[in-house]
């Protein structure tokens, strides 16, 4: 099997993880084995009243302590999982998959892969049909993210390959020029990379950079400019903010993530193609028309949601499987 192995649904089996919260809220994660047992000061669980049970079940143990057993979603692994490096939290992880679009059946490249939380979501993404090639220049971190990998699925699924060495140098052997679809990149210094990164990617493929910093965004952004081989790199950085609904008391959280990083993003032009030059309007404020010249000559951006043609199209589709029987209209007829 290329995929996942682990089941991700359904009653639970010997084997499978499952994540318990006692009376006070505290989480504990335990793998189930036929009669296998879960101890703590108020008793003892035998792991064979969980195991046939529904996901989402409440089990009781000896001394009559409920638990409610739920099998651990991807993100309650990713933020308890060992760490080697710093992970890429659910929420960027979320907006990484829909940036870089990535899809079922894609073969992606990765660099560094660090603790491995980045992957676990794009071996989702990309599903059996598809590849992940992993890129990470420290051993040690790469033996974790293999661990952790492993530990969620069941096995390290066969589509995931993890090449030790730094990304410059080994991804001009690992792939043909021109065959990947999408390429993420979290490291420090992604500007070093950005020659080989546009070599291997396909026209029109995905460039999509997670970075820390103010300074190495503006970095990775002139040097995605300078390369002339993508559009106009498009930055981005996602807030979530939690929200306490209890009663009356309707309000965000006090605490949340203030920071974690900014993505970058950009497409990869076909060989020769050279954009066309585009005034920019955003800095005007700041500086005088001649800096905005100096720092921004500019290029036409590819921007998601603003091609009304692309609507207009959907429309024309939409009226046609309505007018073919094939979709219910707006009234459900
Ligand atoms: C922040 S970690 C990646 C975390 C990972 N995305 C995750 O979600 O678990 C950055 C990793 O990039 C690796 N790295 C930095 N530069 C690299 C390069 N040029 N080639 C390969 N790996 C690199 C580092 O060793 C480090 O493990």
């Amino acid at each position: 099997m290329s995929g996942a192995v682990r089941r991700q649904s359904g009653p639970f089996r010997a084997g499978d993880r499952v994540q318990l919260t006692g009376p006070k809220g505290r989480l504990n994660t335990v793998t189930l084995e036929q009669g296998g047992e879960f101890h703590t000061h108020q008793g003892v669980l035998s792991h064979d009243v969980v195991i046939g049970a529904p996901d989402g079940s409440v089990v009781v143990s000896s001394n009559g302590i409920e638990y409610l057993a739920l099998r651990p979603l991807l993100t309650d692994f990713v933020m308890s999982m060992p760490r080697g490096a710093a992970i890429i939290y659910p929420k960027d992880a979320a907006q990484i998959l829909a940036h870089a679009d990535i899809f079922p059946g894609a073969t992606v490249v990765e660099a560094g892969v660090g603790s491995g939380a980045l992957s676990l979501w794009l071996l989702r993404a990309v599903g059996p049909d598809g590849r992940l090639l992993s890129f990470e220049r420290r051993d040690e971190f790469a033996d974790v993210a293999r661990g952790n990998v492993g530990a969620f699925l069941g096995a390290v699924p066969e589509n995931w390959s993890v090449t030790v060495g730094d990304l410059q140098e080994t991804l001009p052997g690992a792939v043909e020029p021109g065959t990947v679809d999408r390429v993420v990149l979290d490291m420090l210094a992604p500007w070093e990379c950005l020659d080989v990164v546009a070599d291997a990617l396909t026209p029109g493929g995905v460039l999509l950079c997670y970075i820390a910093t103010v300074t190495q965004l503006s970095r990775v952004a002139e040097a995605i400019r300078a390369t002339g081989a993508f559009t106009d790199p498009d930055p981005t950085e996602t807030m979530v903010r939690g929200w306490h609904v209890e009663g009356l008391a309707v309000r965000p959280d006090h605490r949340m993530v203030a920071h974690t990083g900014f993505l970058i993003t950009a497409r990869r032009l076909a060989p020769g193609a050279v954009l066309p030059a585009l005034k920019r309007r955003a800095s005007k404020s700041d500086y005088s028309d001649e800096d905005v010249e100096l720092w921004t000559p500019g290029s036409l951006g590819q921007r998601p949601g603003s091609d009304k043609s692309l609507r207009r199209a959907a429309r024309e589709a939409q009226a046609a499987a309505r007018a073919a029987g094939a979709e219910p209209g707006p009234d459900g007829q």
